[in-house]
């Protein structure tokens, strides 16, 4: 675009050498050689001192002028142009949304709108950085992440209660972290985030993983743990994909296998008393296509790759938790040690 309305002025200008031959012609009489000039009436009389004469007669030609009028206003247009093709980039055109603290991240106030949040009518998100980050922010050697996935109801909160009793795993489940946001008040993203579970989708990765990140921060900062299982997360390949390329490269999966008749007397009985909104069957269903559609590929992916771990999960909730712990040995991930002093 810039060159089709760049060439017409600049062939222009180039093709006609009169103004600049012009200027510079007009300029060299005002350096013409004192010896050769006469003093006119109100000339300066010495060096210091000014003129007082106005009566140097006005340019006749235009074009004098001309070529710096086209040169400046030329400029002007291309500034101009380049500046909106870049906010066209870059910006949503709708409103803009200030930062949120749990969702912000103080050193960064960048609007960020992705064609992702564009196609999914998010608002502009201010201050989520995370996901465009290019290197991961932790090695594995600062940060040992374990994901923990499964079918709604598999069990994961369950089994990682108990991890967290003995291996000193620090528990972030990426569904509470939702819930926490969409009931915090002022949330700009609580509405979006309600139908998104209500409807047993994938919230927007960019959200999620600011969330995490947010989160494992402060555990780090604030209890000094660096051990995390992430449950319910990575649900989509994006997620995966932008977690490990700017957060940090997960040690391994450990996925838990579950028949869904199972999952779903589960989470029927659960919905009695949790009081959550997609703990229906209605819900229910949905959720079980995403985890099919959505999530199941992610697991397919980390298989390929050799970091999963699978466990089956229709036991009770201490049987699957042996079975789970005998995997995490075979992986050299031991739980804490306990030494007792006999009195
Ligand atoms: N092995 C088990 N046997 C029977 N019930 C179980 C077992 N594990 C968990 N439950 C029960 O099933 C319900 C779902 O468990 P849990 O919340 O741990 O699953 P989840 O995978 O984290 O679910 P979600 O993905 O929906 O958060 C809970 O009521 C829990 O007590
Ligand atoms: O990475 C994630 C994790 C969860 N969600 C949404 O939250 C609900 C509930 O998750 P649970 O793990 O069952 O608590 C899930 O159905 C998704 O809608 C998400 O979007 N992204």
């Amino acid at each position: 675009m810039s060159l089709a309305v760049r060439s017409p002025l600049k062939r222009s200008l180039l093709q006609s050498p009169k103004p600049t031959l012009q200027f510079f012609q007009t300029r060299s009489l005002t350096i013409t050689p004192r010896a050769l000039y006469q003093l006119q009436p109100g000339d300066p009389k010495g060096p210091n001192e000014p003129p007082t004469h106005t009566n140097a007669a006005p340019s006749k030609s235009p074009l004098k002028v001309w070529p710096f009028v086209l040169i400046f206003a030329t400029g002007t247009f291309l500034f101009k142009a380049i500046i909106d093709q870049r906010k066209g980039q870059y910006q949503a055109k709708g409103p803009v949304s200030a930062p949120l603290s749990p969702l912000s991240t103080p050193t960064s106030s960048t609007l960020i709108t992705t064609q992702h949040q564009r196609k999914h009518k998010m608002p502009a998100i201010s201050s989520l950085g995370a996901v465009t980050r290019e290197k991961p922010l932790w090695s594995p050697e600062q940060v040992t992440v374990l994901f923990v996935l499964g079918g709604p109801g598999a069990g994961k909160g369950t089994q990682c209660a108990k991890l967290v009793r003995d291996y000193g795993f620090k528990h972030l489940s990426a569904g509470d972290l939702l819930r926490e946001e969409q009931d915090r008040p002022g949330s700009e993203f609580g509405e979006m985030i309600k139908t998104y579970i209500k409807e047993g989708t994938i919230v927007p990765m960019e959200v999620t993983i600011q969330l995490l990140e947010n989160a494992m921060k402060k555990s780090m900062e604030e209890e000094g743990k660096s051990l995390f299982l992430i449950d319910g997360f990575p649900r989509k390949l994006d997620q995966a994909h932008a977690f490990e390329r700017s957060v940090v490269p997960s040690k391994f999966t450990l996925f838990l296998i579950c028949p869904e008749s199972v999952m779903q007397e589960r989470l029927l009985k659960r919905g009695e008393t949790s009081g959550r909104a997609d703990d229906n069957a209605e819900s229910i269903k949905k959720r079980f296509k995403t985890f099919v559609e959505t999530s199941m590929p992610v697991v397919d992916e980390f298989e390929k790759q050799g970091r999963v771990v699978k466990v089956e999960a229709v036991q009770t909730p201490d049987e699957v938790y042996e079975d789970i712990k005998g995997k995490l040995r075979e992986k050299g991930v031991e739980p804490l040690k306990v030494d007792f002093v006999k009195n």
